[in-house]
């Protein structure tokens, strides 16, 4: 079953989010009723979630998210909330922003200026961060900087948070931060879910994400991209076995690699193809890590380097081959690669494969691979810093793969799955316990495995990605992220 279809959430860009707004804005004829229906849909979610909150502080910027804070602090005062207002502007306010403070100002509601705020005092009640919306730069200071650390501090004391749109400090489009930007409990956002959300701090910082439509007009976005929530991978039992089926019917997969000193990675490359369904795996590598190896996976075929050519290893023209974990940079390893890559089955390119890769910029691949970069090896294959590719992780992604013409997991703290029709996919939780060397060769022989027995190379790969991910958060849980080895997430693979 390929069908991840109906799991895919989609999640936009800031640029598409503004050509959004500007076409439904040309639709009504105007821009301050969204920010109406904005503040009404701010409210409706409060009421919802906050229903015994008597007490209200809205921090309120300069620009739109703070108009939409503005009104619904407005809101709130009118249902009978005690509601302050700590305005943090610094510059004269305009357009529907000035139109929405007059309305606050004429409202009752006690508004004063953020100097006024006492930041040694912890507030009660929810705090709402309508400061910066998809306007805001994440890195802060000044005041900003001051009432981002009051409400943090705040929410450690009991306060709760609600962020308008996005939490202040987070790039909505990197998911990067500022040391001190907004922790949300709640971030109720507008027109479409936001990438950023799902990347590295935005998974720290958003919370739980509401997204309210706001009436929007729907217009053709090929950047939009897509979110796969990796705890549904249960809803899709992974290499489910059908009563009637033999080894064949789950595929082939040989893992080549395993140069001296890297004899782990061969052996959890292999162990997680195996663990992940494969129907047959066997291996290519080093002789001195045979004898390991089958202590610990005896269902695998293990060959040495020496004994055999490369071809021997592989089954028939439908065998996966996974390339790279423990491959190495020397001539051994070289070699090993470049006989890969004359073969024309299906492929995994991963670590060291990826190294020789790079150094090869006239191979051409032949829309048959998948690629697993890390940020780093990212950056070596697109010639970029790690910063660059870290700043724009899904076009890196994109860029990658139309590049090889291969599907390509870009793996960071969430992993970001992109195809070359320009399809993306982001996945996976924070897991701190697969911070550890071993994870990508547990993950290339999983998505080696998914590739083996699903028809779309795609859809294979975003459910490894996302099943990994879900296996190792609850090896974590069981484990501890501290002592839990990568292969261990194995043991937790039943969905
Ligand atoms: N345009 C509209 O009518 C609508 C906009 N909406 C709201 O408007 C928001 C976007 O509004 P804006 O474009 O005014 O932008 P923001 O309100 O997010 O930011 C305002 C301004 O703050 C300044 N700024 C940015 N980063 C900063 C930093 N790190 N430190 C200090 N100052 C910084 C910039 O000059 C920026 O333009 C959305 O997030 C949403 O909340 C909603 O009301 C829906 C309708
Ligand atoms: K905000």
């Amino acid at each position: 079953m390929d069908g991840i279809s109906e799991l895919l959430f989609p999640v936009a860009n800031s640029a598409s989010i503004r050509a959004i707004e500007t076409a439904s804005f040309s639709v009504e004829g105007a821009s301050y009723p969204m920010m109406e229906r904005a503040a009404q849909a701010l409210f409706d979610q409060v009421c919802r979630r906050f229903q015994s909150v008597q007490k209200y502080t809205v921090l309120c910027g300069g620009g739109n998210n703070g108009g939409d804070g503005a009104l619904l602090a407005a809101l709130l005062f009118d249902h009978g909330m005690t509601v302050q207002v700590y305005d943090v502007a610094s510059k004269a306010r305009n357009g529907d922003a000035q139109k929405a403070w007059e309305v606050l100002l004429a409202s009752g509601v006690d508004v004063r200026p953020s100097s006024e705020l006492d930041g040694s005092a912890d507030a009660a009640g929810v705090i709402v961060d309508a400061i910066l919306g998809i306007g805001g730069r994440e890195e802060l200071q000044g005041e900003i900087l001051r009432l981002c650390c009051w409400a943090n501090r705040s929410r450690v004391s009991g306060a709760r948070v609600l962020s308008v749109d996005a939490p202040t400090g987070l790039n909505v489009d990197s998911g990067q931060a500022d040391l001190n930007a907004i922790i949300a409990d709640v971030t109720v956002t507008f027109i479409e879910d936001k990438q950023g959300f799902y990347l590295r701090k935005g998974l720290v910082c958003a919370g739980s994400v509401i997204c309210e439509k706001l009436n929007s007009v729907s217009i053709e976005s090929p950047k939009l991209s897509f979110r796969f929530e990796s705890s549904s991978i249960g809803k899709l039992s992974p290499c489910a076995r059908y009563p009637v089926s033999h080894k064949g019917s789950y595929g082939h997969i040989s893992v080549i690699g395993g140069d001296y000193g890297y004899g782990g990675a061969i052996i959890m490359a292999a162990s997680g193809a195996a663990r992940a369904g494969a129907g047959t795996v066997s291996v290519m590598t080093r002789e001195r890590h045979i004898a390991p190896l089958l202590a610990r996976s005896p269902s695998v075929m293990a060959v040495s380097s020496e004994d055999m050519p490369l071809t021997n290893a592989l089954r028939n023209d439908d065998s996966i081959l996974l390339v790279g974990p423990g491959l190495g940079r020397e001539p051994w390893g070289e070699a090993l690669f470049r006989q890969a890559m004359m073969l024309s089955c299906r492929k995994v390119i991963d670590a060291d494969a990826l190294y020789w890769l790079s150094v090869t910029p006239t191979l051409e691949l032949q829309g048959n691979a998948v690629l697993t970069p890390h940020v780093g090896e990212a950056a070596r294959l697109l010639e970029l810093s790690v910063d660059d590719v870290s700043a724009n992780l899904v076009n890196s992604a994109k860029s990658l793969s139309r590049r090889y013409s291969a599907v390509v997991v870009l793996k960071d703290v969430s992993s970001i799955i992109a195809a070359p029709d320009g399809r993306v996919v982001i996945t996976g939780n924070p897991c701190p316990g697969l911070a550890k060397g071993g994870s990508g060769d547990v993950l290339s022989g999983m998505i080696a495995s998914c590739l083996a027995y699903y028809s779309k190379p795609f859809e294979a790969t975003v459910i490894a990605v996302a099943w990994h991910n879900y296996a190792a958060i609850r090896a974590g849980r069981a484990l501890g992220d501290i002592c839990m080895q990568p292969y261990e997430l194995l043991e937790y693979l039943q969905v």
